[in-house]
């Protein structure tokens, strides 16, 4: 998947910019709070329909302004694509593919295959059990189109038994219905979840051993209480107490990844450096299953470099400058490292300045 061209009106702090981009590396250096991260999610925004740091989709638009619009244009295995996103304030949405608008949203996701390695992803660590669902869920998706219409389904299962929870119901017959569904559709999220995980772990650990230099130990592993057998079964053996709570306390919305450095709990324990070198494997790793899907995926590079001592970086700067990923945009304040990724990179790249939210090729990558 390459982008070939973005164009950006009013999005966040970019006015307005108009790149040609490089079919290998795009480079994009400047200083704390120029616009680095909000270009990065301008083209993560035309993958995902959404911004990777606002939920508030009316937030996007540059203050004072009344609309934002994104425009890519792709080549996607040989096939070019034209993707436009528009928002007004106070309207809904409107993203096309070749100026044909979707009906759902969801349709997209995963036809523009994108990673996003960004330092909130520290919250996959650190943050509840969502966080870690939540990126099992965006992964899984952007491969499995049955996999969001099950967990739709199953969430809208496990709202109607919450509902009856709140309503403090006694009647078995009612919850019986949403909890057949629920062990219906979560038994296949549990099985797609750990599927995806019997492919993902090992390559997982093959990134993290490579970029630490085989130094530490590091697990990964899938928790859930469907484990424990029929979920009908156990949602009946806990309504009463859940009917107390008020909320339903089985199922695979309680699922977890838990993560360990050695024996130990990697949000406990791990350094900041181990905490990003954790994340940036599980991130390439994502790409890696997503690659296999025939569609190079996008990687961004947001600010990877931070904490990591020199021979991590070394080996980043490997894999990055490589032959392994397709095209790349990477963010930087200093061009240290992003120098050195040009002067080992066989690939083609461009290299940008982004100052108060202008985006400026830099020449010297032309000469
Ligand atoms: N809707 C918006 N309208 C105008 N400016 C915005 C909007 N949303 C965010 N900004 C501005 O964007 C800037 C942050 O940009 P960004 O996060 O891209 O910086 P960065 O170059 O990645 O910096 P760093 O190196 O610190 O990560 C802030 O100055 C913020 O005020």
């Amino acid at each position: 998947m390459i982008l070939n061209r973005l164009s950006i009106l009013n999005f966040k702090n970019i006015a307005q910019a108009d790149l040609e981009l490089s079919s290998g590396i795009n480079c994009f250096l400047g200083n704390n709070g120029m616009g680095k991260t909000n270009l990065l999610d301008a083209v993560y925004y035309l993958s995902f329909c959404k911004s990777s740091t606002n939920v508030i989709d009316s937030q996007n638009i540059k203050h004072e302004e009344n609309f934002f619009m994104l425009q890519g244009y792709y080549d996607r295995d040989g096939v070019p694509e034209e993707l436009y996103c528009g928002l007004k304030r106070k309207q809904k949405k409107q993203f096309k593919r070749n100026k044909k608008e979707y009906s759902r949203l969801s349709d997209h996701i995963g036809f523009v295959p994108l990673v996003l390695v960004s330092p909130a992803d520290s919250e996959l660590i650190r943050g509840g059990s969502d966080e870690r669902r939540k990126f099992l869920d965006l992964v899984i998706s952007q491969f499995d189109k049955d996999y969001l219409n099950t967990l739709i389904r199953y969430n809208k299962a496990l709202a109607q038994r919450n509902a009856l929870l709140k309503d403090e119901v006694t009647e078995a017959s009612l919850y019986e219905i949403w909890e057949e569904q629920m062990a219906l559709y979560g038994l296949s999220i549990y099985n797609s979840r750990k599927a995806f995980l019997q492919e993902f772990i090992p390559v997982f650990q093959e990134f993290y051993n490579y970029i630490s230099i085989g130094s530490e130990e590091v697990k990964l592993e899938y928790t859930s209480d469907i484990a424990q057998g029929d979920l009908s079964k156990q949602l009946a053996s806990v309504r009463d107490r859940d009917r107390i709570l008020g909320y339903t306390t089985r199922g695979i919305h309680r699922d977890d990844l838990e993560m360990r450095l050695g024996e130990y709990p990697m949000k406990r324990i791990g350094s900041q450096g181990q905490n990003k070198t954790f994340l940036v494997a599980l991130k390439l790793a994502q790409f890696d299953f997503l690659n296999k899907n025939g569609t190079t995926p996008i990687l961004l590079l947001d600010d990877i470099f931070d904490k990591l001592d020199a021979h991590r970086v070394e080996r980043i700067i490997k894999l990055v400058s490589g032959e392994r990923f397709g095209q790349i945009f990477i963010t930087d304040t200093n061009r240290k490292y992003l120098d050195e990724i040009i002067k080992q990179t066989g690939n083609s790249y461009h290299l940008y300045n982004v100052n108060n939210g202008n985006i400026t090729r830099n020449k010297e990558d032309a000469l």
